[in-house]
């Protein structure tokens, strides 16, 4: 689902994860493994401020895991630590609360030396829309729970989930904003399905995809869709990524009277194909790009 995200949304949304902190011992930050960055929020060091913090990359089965090792490495950097996890199958869920464990060790500590029964540890999870809340909470919860579509200014009764019998989560996650004054963000965004093709023009976003697909995964493209074509000579000429385009529409057979190719066709299967991942494990960012 796509929000409308204006200041005033983005201040109530920032509010609310404010006044859940309260309550938690730790922020669960749940990214999508394929676009680390597009996905985080801009301003999510000054929303947790020191709130002890695990980074998930999440749908990590879509993404590269060369490149998700170099994105676990770079926000080790930063002082973070991640887990790379695929919420949709539960590979790697089990590892989340005993990584919780290990961030709040002293806390706990601390609680034992004091002769104090330690509690349950409480978490929230924060994303943008898409990147697997909800999906992610019953998992750990082995069961249905989180409303899927639950949006920032509805309020209800705080719930907590039992994971196992040390943790807790709450309920309803908190909904950050991406950053959208990013034009890449959008694009990169757009390609994993995050944005709807409402608010991008669905051949833009293919062009997109077969722009930054053409530069790190060629083999791939022309594996999937048996292109014959040459890779493009110059990715910044739009007629040479659209050349490619046309050779997938021609292999799919998306034609239209004269023999001309139907490139929003083709655009709704490059894209279709590229986020169930059918073209291989694919991520759109890497920290090397940062360099
Ligand atoms: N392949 C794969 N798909 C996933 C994974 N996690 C979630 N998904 C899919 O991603 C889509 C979005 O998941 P949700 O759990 O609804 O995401 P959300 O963050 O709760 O989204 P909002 O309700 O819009 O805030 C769904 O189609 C899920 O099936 C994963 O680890 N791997």
């Amino acid at each position: 689902m796509t929000i409308q995200w204006f200041p005033g949304h983005m201040t109530r949304a920032r509010r609310e994860i404010q006044d859940k902190l309260k309550l938690i011992d730790i922020a669960i930050e749940l990214l999508d493994a394929r676009v680390p960055l597009s996905s985080r929020n801009p301003m999510i060091d000054e929303i947790l401020l020191n709130k002890p913090r695990l980074i998930l990359l999440n749908k990590a089965d879509l993404a590269d895991a060369r490149t998700t090792e170099k994105w676990m490495a770079y926000f080790a950097g930063l002082g973070h630590t991640s887990l790379a996890i695929d919420s949709s199958t539960g590979t790697r869920v089990n590892e989340i609360p005993v990584k919780v464990k290990q961030l709040l060790h002293d806390k706990i500590e601390k609680q034992i030396l004091k002769g104090m029964k330690p509690r349950a540890i409480r978490g929230l999870i924060v994303g943008i829309p898409n990147v697997g809340k909800s999906t992610l909470i019953n998992r750990l919860a082995g069961r249905s729970i989180a409303a899927t579509g639950d949006r920032p200014g509805v309020t209800k009764g705080q719930q907590w989930i039992k994971v196992g019998t040390e943790m807790e989560l709450l309920d309803t996650p908190g909904i950050l904003w991406p950053k959208f004054e990013d034009q890449l963000v959008g694009q990169r965004l757009a390609m994993t399905g995050a944005i709807r093709e409402q608010v991008l023009n669905i051949e833009d976003i293919a062009f997109f995809a077969v722009k930054e697909l053409a530069k790190r995964y060629w083999p791939e493209l022309v594996e999937r869709f048996g292109l014959t074509t040459a890779p493009p000579s110059d990715l910044d000429d739009a007629d040479e990524i659209v050349r490619v385009m046309e050779d997938i529409g021609r292999k799919r057979g998306c034609l239209v009277s004269g023999g001309r190719v139907d490139l929003e066709k083709a655009s709704g299967i490059i894209l279709r194909e590229l986020r169930a991942g059918n073209l291989g494990r694919i991520s759109l960012e890497s920290p090397d790009d940062l360099m």
